[in-house]
């Protein structure tokens, strides 16, 4: 149990709020919510909640949604194992079926239904709506054979990205939430890995910060001590020396290509604390891993 804050406290800590609203005050924020974060409903209520909240006080939060375990699960119950070679979803016809129905259907508007529930104005979409997010079939680089490429079905690369759909939603106060998915000129669709749509779409946005939210406190060092802050040097040591691996590896990278892009500050947070987004664009405290041009 917290103990309740007298009616001082409380005014404090408001009011501590206004020079981040302030100085974010139309200022784009994309936010990665993790599929790992999104395992419980109160959370899930508590982030609706904090997006409807950035909008109103001025700022255009765009919001970027994974559905790791939730394609995990839909592909479990027909039967279908997944395999991941670089963190990347091998991903076949009917691996790209259930893909497409749960980020681009289940996922997607759940997130919409939930921000709107609270009173905000959310627009599901994916990249393939209006043509916004342009990709091609991604080759990975095998680990044992340095100069083979190996095709692991449809999973992309992004070209490009066409920013107009979601900076129309933002100008007339809606709220993007946007699937990763993408489509070529040919109108093949590939599965794109959130963490990798979420930093680029920051970069061409020219977001203020782009917030990565997961299921760990953020970047851990060996000793499993959180690390506040990091450069794209020290993010790129750490993951020469195996402190970052797996799912932290495309998110650190992508972390990296955002504020290399541009965008001023991304943070790796804990999508399983209550609030965290409020707690990160609000409050003084800041929570997770900052990452930021050295
Ligand atoms: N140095 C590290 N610090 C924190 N987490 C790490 C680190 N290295 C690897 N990880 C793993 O990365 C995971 C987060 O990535 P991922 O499972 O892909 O999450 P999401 O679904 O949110 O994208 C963590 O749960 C953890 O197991
Ligand atoms: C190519 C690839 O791996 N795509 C991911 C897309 C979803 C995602 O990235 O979800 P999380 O952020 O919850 O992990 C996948 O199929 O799982």
């Amino acid at each position: 149990m917290t103990t309740p804050h007298t009616a001082a406290e409380k005014a404090h800590i408001l009011s501590e709020a206004l020079p981040y609203i302030q100085r974010f005050y139309d200022k784009t924020i994309v936010i990665k919510y993790g599929g790992n974060a999104m395992t419980e409903r109160h959370l899930m209520e508590a982030f609706a909640k904090d997006v409807v909240l950035l909008k109103l006080v001025g700022m255009n939060p765009v919001v970027v949604h994974g559905g790791g375990p939730q394609i995990a699960g839909l592909l479990q119950r027909i039967g279908k194992q997944s395999e991941f070679i670089q963190g990347m979803r091998v991903t076949d016809e009917e691996t790209l079926d259930v893909v497409e129905m749960v980020l681009g259907g289940l996922v997607n508007q759940d997130i919409v239904t939930l921000i709107n529930k609270h009173g905000g104005r959310a627009v599901g979409l994916t990249g393939k709506d209006g043509n916004f997010i342009h990709a091609k079939k991604m080759l990975v680089k095998s680990k044992e054979k340095a100069d083979e490429l190996l095709d692991i079905g449809q999973v992309g690369e992004i070209t490009g990205i066409d920013p107009e759909i979601i900076q129309v939603l933002d100008a007339r106060d809606f709220i993007p939430v946007v699937a990763p998915l993408g489509t070529d000129s040919e109108g093949n669709a590939y599965n794109i890995n959130a963490d990798v749509a979420a930093g680029k779409i920051a970069g061409v946005l020219q977001a203020e910060k782009v917030i990565f939210m997961t299921n760990t406190p953020g970047v851990l060092d060996k000793q499993m001590q959180l690390l506040t802050g990091l450069t794209p040097r020290e993010v790129d040591e750490l993951i020469a020396d195996g402190t970052i691996s797996g799912g932290m590896i495309p998110k650190v990278g992508y972390a990296v290509d955002a504020v290399n892009s541009g965008v001023k500050t991304a943070h790796i947070i804990d999508g399983r604390v209550e609030h965290a987004l409020l707690l990160e664009v609000l409050t003084p405290e800041g929570v997770g891993t900052l990452i930021k041009r050295g």
